[in-house]
């Protein structure tokens, strides 16, 4: 497969309400790809299908793993999805604000950790190189994306903005070939999201992982996704370039309502 993920005849049901109806789409290696579409359109629950927080209806999730074996993500478990190298970022931060940025990261890589639970309780030599080596990555991973300096620092104490970058950062201490990213901008202001468009296109050039974006913010869509797909209603509208995205007539209509509706 040449693609990192491969989305076939998704669909899912939330009682009579079709909120994702035979979506295909995939993402080859090492893309930004975004997935655009009004309030309501289905978007979330993609994601939610992909990293199997819902089971859909019906419908195939190939992905290729950090192992590049191509596998089905839905014969897999929730908690299993991380260690495929699939990693997602939620619409909120998701980070411990009493602890600081480096120990985010360290909590980010638990599922990595070889030594056992007692092994780490007592804190064994094994468990101590282990650790170190941890942190070394992760203070690289800092280091990569120009955020060492905050390392040390209380995330509670940090800007929103800050924040949604070290989630990021935190994402890959798993050693992802897919990150799903939630509405990043949600909350920036414009200085932010264009640091945060930098961040993410330096994630993917520094760590060549592809990147699945959900993202409301049309600037940041088209100056980061090399492809995008837009969905209304749960069903594909049109897939392809940012131009050729912009120019698609149901696109348009689905964002701004039928030239008649709006006049
Ligand atoms: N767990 C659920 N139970 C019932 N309905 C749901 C559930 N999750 C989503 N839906 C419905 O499915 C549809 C799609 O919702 P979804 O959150 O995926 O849209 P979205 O495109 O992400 O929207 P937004 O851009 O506003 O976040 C909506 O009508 C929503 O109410």
């Amino acid at each position: 497969m040449a693609s990192v993920l491969k989305i076939d005849n998704l669909s899912i049901s939330f009682g009579g309400l079709k909120a994702v109806d035979n979506l295909s789409f995939e993402i080859e290696d090492k893309m930004i790809y975004g997935l655009i579409g009004p309030n309501g359109a289905g978007k979330t629950t993609v994601f939610n299908c992909i990293t199997k927080f819902y089971t859909p209806n019906q419908g195939s999730v190939k992905f290729k793993t950090i192992e590049d074996k191509v596998v089905e993500l839905m014969d897999y478990k929730v908690h299993e999805i991380v260690n495929l190298g699939l990693v997602r970022t939620f619409q909120n931060v998701e980070l411990i604000k009493d602890l600081s940025i480096i120990d985010n990261l360290l909590i980010g890589a638990h599922s990595q950790y070889k030594s056992t639970v007692i092994a780490q309780a007592f804190m064994l030599k094994k468990a101590r190189n282990e650790e170190k080596l941890m942190r070394e990555k992760a203070m690289n991973i800092l280091k990569d994306l120009g955020l060492e300096d905050k390392a040390e620092e209380i995330a509670g104490s940090q800007p929103y903005g800050v924040l949604k970058n070290v989630e990021l950062a935190r994402t890959l201490m798993s050693d992802p070939k897919l990150i799903i990213i939630d509405e990043p901008a949600a909350g920036l202001n414009e200085t932010e999201t264009e640091a945060l468009a930098i961040m993410i296109r330096k994630i993917r050039d520094t760590y060549h992982c592809a990147i699945l974006m959900v993202e409301h913010d049309m600037g940041l869509v088209m100056n980061t996704c090399e492809r995008i797909c837009a969905i209304n209603f749960g069903k594909k509208l049109a897939e392809g370039t940012p131009d050729e995205i912009k120019k698609n007539k149901d696109v348009q209509e689905a964002y701004l309502g039928k030239e008649d509706d709006i006049a």
